[in-house]
């Protein structure tokens, strides 16, 4: 089993500035100076785990490259593309779109490297030189409409990825699991209309954006019936979520027949995160992994690739993303997460009825995937 890894230390540069966790630093408003919640910190951490625990040295390291204009602007406006490199040409630099997504001077040459280096992964999963890849990129993609970066998000860098293997390879049928805990309305919105890219998001209810990622989001025109829609009520942890993916993920992507499996992975739905209230611990993204796994080996010679979102716990993330690359490169002594017994040992993490009962009005719209 081969898995291909993508980090590059410039993902840890991107600046996002003292904005407090979200707002900038105002002592009128009695908000203090601190690192962004959005910041290097947990993602290089992550990395860190991956090279100190030894399954470095099982992983085939992948290079990111700087997407071109043209496979950025097969997904996003001219306009946008401007807005960003008009920003990135400031001294300080400037913001995404809407205000929360900020990023320094020559920002856009790391939001570039971002989704290029999904582009890599991808493409290298698709040409069998891996079997499956993890792209550890940074920022993150999954919020970032064609005309506007929203929630942290610069570039769509999942959805860049997949049309440029469509294009360089004739990739047909691609098949999106976004398992962060915030609703992928970017990916959502870029394939709206689009019967050949089924996008499927599982995320706690109206967490973010707000008001978005509703059971009846569903696509439209030719795309109805491919966009479906998991939210999940705030505190849901390893049975909502299993549940979620035995009853409406696996059997979408059986259905769907995809030729590649990309997931937006972010890990925001962890039981430590400051930004959810989900109660998930790394053995359930460990088993969610799996599943994957074998419906990729099953459908599509095992073609997958994930691309890095979410997760804001310096602390957990790293054991839950870890987790989650051990299970794409085979490891069968993974490394023990000592908080498991801790978060995972919290009461009603178990399926809950409230948690099926949203799952129950999803399962009938898997009788319009064809
Ligand atoms: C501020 C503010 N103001 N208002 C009205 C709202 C609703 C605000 N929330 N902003 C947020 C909250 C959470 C995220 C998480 C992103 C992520 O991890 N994606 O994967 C982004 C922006
Ligand atoms: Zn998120």
């Amino acid at each position: 089993m081969a898995t291909g890894y993508l980090y590059h230390e410039l993902f840890g540069w991107h600046d996002t500035g003292t904005n407090a966790g979200l707002f900038p630093a105002d002592h009128r408003m009695g908000i203090q100076p601190f690192q962004h919640f959005e910041n290097a910190e947990t993602k290089r951490r992550m990395h860190e785990l991956v090279v100190v625990s030894g399954v470095i040295d099982r992983l085939t390291r992948l290079e990111p490259r700087k997407a071109t204009d043209e496979e950025i602007l097969a997904v996003h406006t001219p306009e946008h593309l401007a807005r960003i490199q008009a920003g990135s040409d400031q001294p300080k630099g400037g913001d995404s779109g809407d205000g929360l997504s900020p990023f320094g001077p020559g920002g856009i040459e790391i939001g570039r490297l971002a989704a290029g280096g999904m582009i890599e992964a991808t493409t290298a999963v698709v040409e069998g030189r891996v079997d499956n890849a993890y792209a550890l990129i940074r920022p993150p993609g999954h919020h970032a409409e064609p005309d506007l970066g929203r929630g942290f998000c610069m570039f769509a860098n999942l959805a860049i990825a997949a049309q440029a293997v469509r294009r360089t390879h004739g990739v047909e049928r691609i098949a999106v699991l976004d398992w962060d805990v915030h609703h992928g309305n970017g990916t959502q919105k870029v394939f709206w209309n689009d019967p050949h890219t089924l996008t499927i998001s599982l995320h706690q209810d109206r967490v973010f954006p707000p008001d978005s990622g509703l059971v009846d989001e569903r696509g439209e025109g030719a795309g109805f019936g491919y966009a479906l829609n998991v939210p999940l009520p705030p505190g849901t942890g390893r049975g909502g979520y299993l549940s979620a993916f035995d009853r409406v993920v696996a059997p979408a992507i059986e259905r769907f027949r995809p030729d590649l499996i990309l997931v937006a992975s972010g890990f925001d739905a962890n039981a430590a995160d400051p930004l959810s209230r989900q109660g998930l611990t790394s053995s359930t993204y460990r088993d969610l992994t799996q599943r994957l796994l074998d419906l990729a080996a099953t459908h599509c010679d095992g073609r997958l690739a994930m691309s890095h979102e979410g997760g804001y716990n310096p602390v957990y993330v790293p054991f839950c993303g870890l987790a989650v690359i051990e299970a794409l490169a085979g490891v069968t002594e993974p490394l023990t997460d000592p908080y498991e017994p801790i978060f995972g040992g919290m009461a009603g993490l178990e399926l809950q009825p409230h948690q099926t009962s949203v799952i129950d009005q999803v399962v009938p719209f898997l009788d319009d995937i064809h």
